[in-house]
Formats: C-alpha cells, structure tokens, sequence
C-alpha cells in the first residue's frame, strides 16, 4: 500500500519535529513531508502535547534555547534519536546530553549549531585558516526576530578557531582599545571578538575577518532562505541512528 505520495509507510523513517510551526520548524516538515523514505508522523509545537512524538524514530528539534533540554531528555528516555539545530549548546550542556546517553546506548543525537553545508565549509575553511593570522574578528548578520547573540555558528566558529590558535602557539589578538563604549568591540568569545548585527530583510550570514601584515581574508557564507539548512537537516536525520552517542556539527556526517 502506498500513500498518495507514492510512499510505503512500512519503509519509511517516521520522524517528528519539535517548533513545527516555527520559521525552521515548518521547512522541516515540509523537507520531510516531501522526502519519499520519510514519513512525517507528529507536528509538535508550543502548547501542544509531547506524546504525539512518542511513536517516531527520530525527533527533529528546532525551538529555542529555554525549552530543547526539556524536549532533548525526553527524546532519549523515550529512545527516540534527535536531530537538533536549537542554539544555546554550551560544554556543560553537551555534558548533560552525554550523561543521559550512558543510559540508553542505542539512542544517537546530532546537534549542529548550522545545518547549512556552505556554513560547514565555511567554519572549516576558518579553522584552517585560524593558524596562520594573528588578527581575526566575526560578523555574523541574522534577521531581527532572532533571540539569541551572537549566533551559535558565531560562538562555534570562535570557538574552533581559538582552539587552532592556541594549538598554533598565537597569543592574544592584538588590540590597543582603551577607552571603549560597552560593546563598540563586540562579545568575547574564547579571545575572539564577535558583533552580532539584527537587521529586516536578512535571514542568516557570517564573515570572518582575518589579518596578516599587508593583508586580509574575508571567509563568508549567506544563507538567503530556510531551505538552505534543509538537505543538512534530512541528512542527520537518515544518518542519526546509526551513530549512538552525541555528535556535535556536520563535519563528520558529511566525510
Ligand atoms: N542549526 C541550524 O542550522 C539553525 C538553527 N536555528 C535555531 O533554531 C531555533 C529556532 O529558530 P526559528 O525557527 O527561527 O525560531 P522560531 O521562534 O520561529 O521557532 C521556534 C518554535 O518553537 C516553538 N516552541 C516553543 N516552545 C516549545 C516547546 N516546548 N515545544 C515545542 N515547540 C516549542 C515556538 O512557539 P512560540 O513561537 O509559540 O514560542 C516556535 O514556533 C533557534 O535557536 C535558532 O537559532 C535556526 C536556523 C538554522
Ligand atoms: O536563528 C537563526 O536564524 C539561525 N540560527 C543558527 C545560529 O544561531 O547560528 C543558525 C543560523 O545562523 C540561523
């Protein structure tokens, strides 16, 4: 028997999205709906009732930083793989995702501060360039309806590149400010500055800035619509449960 999208629902993964009927949360369901080995089985959103998910195999997971632990510790316990692009992943969080997974070794969760493939590449190509410049800032530019600053790709991306930076042997970023307006120098991240601007019209963009003595490096990547975090998104999705324990990015789905 198949559906009227010509789907056999018995081979099918059925999925579910947490924030469904959030600006990410209704791409999702629409990638998934239109996906021929995915079944969307629960639309879940604000107010509604979390068991609607509890028959899916993978949870998608696009709300925001207050509510995706909640959400995240249900999943596992139910042994439902999650798929999750909400922001707000600090170390200590990831710990806690860590210790709920001890508890259930089947379960496998991706968490990826940007399911963009351009902006995988473009946190990598960052990385790489990290070693070589001993000045670096990030600008990341997001639509204004956005709660969080800076990004989470921001606070990602400095935070691979002060890692590469320390591994490299380079000090701090030299800076002469003394006398400073809060926040004309932006966040602090791990040493690297960081500005977050909020502007009508954009939806998701970042550049980083490196100098060297004589030159720059720009390394920049836009996202101009939602759709562009879909195919990241569906591979996780197909690849989630084949990989038990936490993962955290892209980067070692897409080798
Ligand atoms: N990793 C990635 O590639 C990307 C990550 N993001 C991140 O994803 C998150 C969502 O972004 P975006 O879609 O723009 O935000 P939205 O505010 O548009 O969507 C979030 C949705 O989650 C709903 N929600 C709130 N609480 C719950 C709950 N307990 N259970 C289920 N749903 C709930 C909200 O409802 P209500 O509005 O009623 O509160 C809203 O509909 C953000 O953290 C953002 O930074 C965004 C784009 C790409
Ligand atoms: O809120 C958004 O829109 C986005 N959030 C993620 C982030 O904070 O990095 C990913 C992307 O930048 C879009």
């Amino acid at each position: 028997m198949t559906d009227e999208q010509g789907k056999t629902p018995a081979q099918q993964l059925r999925v579910g999205v947490f924030g469904a009927r959030g600006r990410m949360g209704i791409e999702v369901c629409k990638a998934v709906d239109a996906a021929d080995d995915l079944a969307l089985t629960a639309a879940v959103d604000q107010g509604d009732s979390r068991s609607a998910v509890s028959t899916a195999e993978v949870v998608v997971d696009f709300t925001t930083p207050d509510v995706v632990m909640d959400n995240l510790r249900w999943s596992i316990e139910q042994g439902i793989s999650a798929v999750v692009g909400t922001t707000g992943f600090t170390e200590q969080r990831l710990e806690q995702v860590r210790g709920w997974l001890a508890d259930k070794p089947e379960v496998g969760v991706v968490i990826a501060p940007n399911f963009g493939i351009g902006a995988v590449l473009m946190m990598q190509f960052a990385a790489r360039a990290a070693r070589h410049f001993e000045s670096v800032e990030i600008i990341e530019q997001h639509h204004p309806r956005k709660l969080d600053a800076p990004s989470g790709t921001a606070t990602h991306t400095a935070r691979q590149i002060a890692r590469a930076r320390a591994e490299a042997g380079l000090g701090p970023v030299p800076d002469a400010t003394k006398d400073e307006v809060p926040g004309a120098r932006g966040a602090d991240i791990e040493g690297v500055r960081v500005h977050a601007v909020r502007a009508t019209g954009l939806v998701a963009h970042q550049e980083v800035l490196f100098g060297g003595t004589g030159e720059t490096l720009t390394i920049r990547h836009d996202s101009y619509d939602r759709v562009s975090f879909m195919p990241g998104v569906l591979l996780a999705v197909r690849a989630v449960r084949n990989r038990p324990g936490l993962t955290v990015g892209l980067d070692a789905l897409l080798d």
